[in-house]
């Protein structure tokens, strides 16, 4: 059952001023939030350092079972927010905030977010329609919840490879040191298991001065692994009261999970999360760092199976790249470089033999051009291996293990021209891995920057159970259930896939029913948007 605690106010901040203070004595105690959190813990059957884990009175509850902080306001406002270190610890002293007195900063204008600013999801609205879903905006409060010698924070990486990896570690570090004069900083080695199993390193701005110029991530990342318990005792027994997890869908699922253990222990801890997914899979944020840079190195593949191609008589150049359930790579690859005749990805099932098939239109394009360049997400066409191939399993993590697209393709197109007798020459270029360990570029840097700078100011106030993102380019504070109940798909009822199409002059492979059923998930999509409480679970 979805519960949520929605009340009629404005968006409220456990920090109200709203201005840059003048001369604020530290530290003071402050209010208890304004709004009701029926969702929160009960304190009083769950004191503070027990290991009870009952939510609901009843057996031991999944500890992820996080639910919606929601707040209401006119004309279909719907804030989403994210939990607060204060909901369940509600007489912690507060600090002034320690940017004050950068000289770097003290030109800004607005020098600290209005606790009110929120960022709304839905940018296109009509006239008297809903506002719908909003998310707190993201930057830096007048007060903070940690005093900068209190601060013990760690970083981890998980899940796979990422161009900007380093990037993050390097901006979270420098932001923590040079915001918030934080020093304790510890690198988490290995992923979720490094926490019990594996050594730290001090991480300071001199030593990941240079890292952003390195791909992969200094930390070492890692799957499976997650032992919650065994992670919550690690960070309580070293201190750590701010954690930052980066990492794709899956890690976000345990940085809440850790999230619900660290608050039912009544722990002074933020939990915050920075997305990571090279396929840009990741639902609400505009986009996920990295992803430019892999649509950027993905080019030179493209354009040496192009080469390759038009260099052979029936050329055809076949590009694997990554995408496990999300096509976006391969997508945005395809437009980018104008050389692609047929793009195929996850979201959208093709088909080989007969009309409107991809034989047929390999037979057409090499007639046509004498060659031709296909690129293919790692996860197209999966169901169709399945049917001639047996399946492979699943990883630490719990993902599937795919069947390589790209090699059966290969076989396919080359078994189809032998039996009708058509020499070809298909080149086969698998650049997977390769873009994957690359650094992230000008773009990806600026924006792992942002990010960063934007988590230390979310934790530094207090904000827990959150990861950080940009949002109609505007970085907010998103709740961790918003971000990991669906996974953000290229829609093939859009104008963008539209515009693929229009440039590939590929066939669609789509039946009536697959088109209806596209646009029956994006109608569900739309209605999320307007602020109907998202069905999340544990
Ligand atoms: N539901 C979950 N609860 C707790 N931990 C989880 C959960 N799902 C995944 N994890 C943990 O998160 C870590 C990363 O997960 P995963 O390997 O799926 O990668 P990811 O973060 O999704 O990144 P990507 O898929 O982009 O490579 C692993 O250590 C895994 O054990
Ligand atoms: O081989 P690994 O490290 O498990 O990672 C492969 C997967 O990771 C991803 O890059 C996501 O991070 C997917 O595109 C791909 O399927
Ligand atoms: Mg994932």
């Amino acid at each position: 059952m979805a519960s949520s605690s929605r009340t009629d106010a404005a968006a409220t901040d456990p920090d109200p001023a709203p201005t840059r203070p003048t001369d604020t004595p530290a530290p003071i105690a402050v209010p208890s939030p304004r709004y009701l959190l029926h969702h929160l813990l009960d304190r009083r059957d769950t004191p503070r350092g027990t290991a009870s884990p009952v939510m609901d009175g009843t057996a031991a509850a999944p500890a992820a079972k996080a639910e919606a902080k929601l707040v209401s306001g006119e004309a279909g406002y719907v804030l989403e927010d994210v939990p607060h270190v204060s909901d369940y610890l509600p007489d912690l002293p507060t600090y002034p905030n320690p940017l004050q007195d950068n000289p770097a900063y003290s030109v800004v204008k607005q020098y600290f977010v209005d606790p009110d600013d929120t960022v709304c999801q839905k940018i296109v609205v009509h006239k008297g329609g809903s506002r719908g879903n909003h998310f707190r905006r993201a930057g830096p409060r007048q007060r903070v919840y940690f005093e900068s010698d209190e601060v013990h924070a760690c970083i981890v990486t998980c899940g796979g490879l990422c161009p900007g990896l380093n990037t993050v570690i390097r901006e979270i570090v420098c932001g923590l040191s040079d915001m918030y004069g934080v020093s304790k900083i510890l690198g988490i080695q290995g992923g979720y298991r490094g926490f019990y199993a594996r050594n730290t390193i001090n991480l300071t701005p001199k030593n990941v001065n240079d890292i952003h110029k390195r791909g992969g991530t200094i930390l070492g990342s890692s799957r499976g692994g997650h032992d919650t318990t065994k992670i919550v005792d690690s960070i309580q027994y070293r201190g750590i009261n701010q954690v930052y997890v980066i990492g794709g869908d899956g890690s976000q699922r345990g940085a809440g999970v850790i999230f619900e253990e660290v608050r039912r222990r009544g722990l002074k801890v933020a939990v915050a999360g920075i997305p990571k997914t090279i396929d840009n899979d990741i639902p609400v944020i505009d986009k996920s760092f990295g992803f430019d840079s892999a649509v950027e190195e993905a080019q030179r593949a493209i354009n040496a199976a192009h080469v390759e191609a038009g260099s052979a008589e029936n050329g055809i150049g076949l590009v694997k790249l990554m995408g496990r359930y999300s096509g976006f790579i391969a997508h945005y690859a395809t437009l980018a470089s104008r050389d692609v005749d047929c793009c195929l990805i996850p979201e959208s099932p093709f088909y080989l033999e007969g009309e409107g098939g991809l034989f047929k239109f390999i037979e057409k394009r090499l007639k046509e051009n004498g060659h031709m360049v296909i690129v293919v997400a790692e996860g197209a066409g999966q169901k169709l291996i399945a049917e001639n191939m047996k399946q492979m399993g699943q990883d630490a993590s719990g993902n599937a293990l795919l069947l390589d697209v790209g090699l059966w393709l290969s076989q396919k197109i080359n078994e189809h021209f032998k039996k009708n007798k058509t020499t070809i020459n298909l080149k086969y270029i698998d650049p997977t891995y390769m873009i994957r360990a690359i650094p992230s570029n000008a773009s990806d840097n600026v924006y792992c920057t942002l990010l960063a700078h934007s988590v230390v100011h979310g934790a530094m106030a207090g904000y827990t159970g959150f990861t950080v993102g940009q949002v109609n380019g505007r970085h907010c504070y998103i709740p961790f259930y918003k971000i990991t109940e669906k996974q953000n798909k290229v829609s093939i009822t859009d104008r963008m896939w539209a515009r693929l199409l229009s440039s590939t002059n590929q066939p669609s492979f789509l039946s009536k029913q697959d088109v209806e059923d596209a646009k029956a998930e994006d109608e569900r999509a739309a209605k999320l948007l307007d602020g109907s409480p998202s069905n999340h679970k544990a």
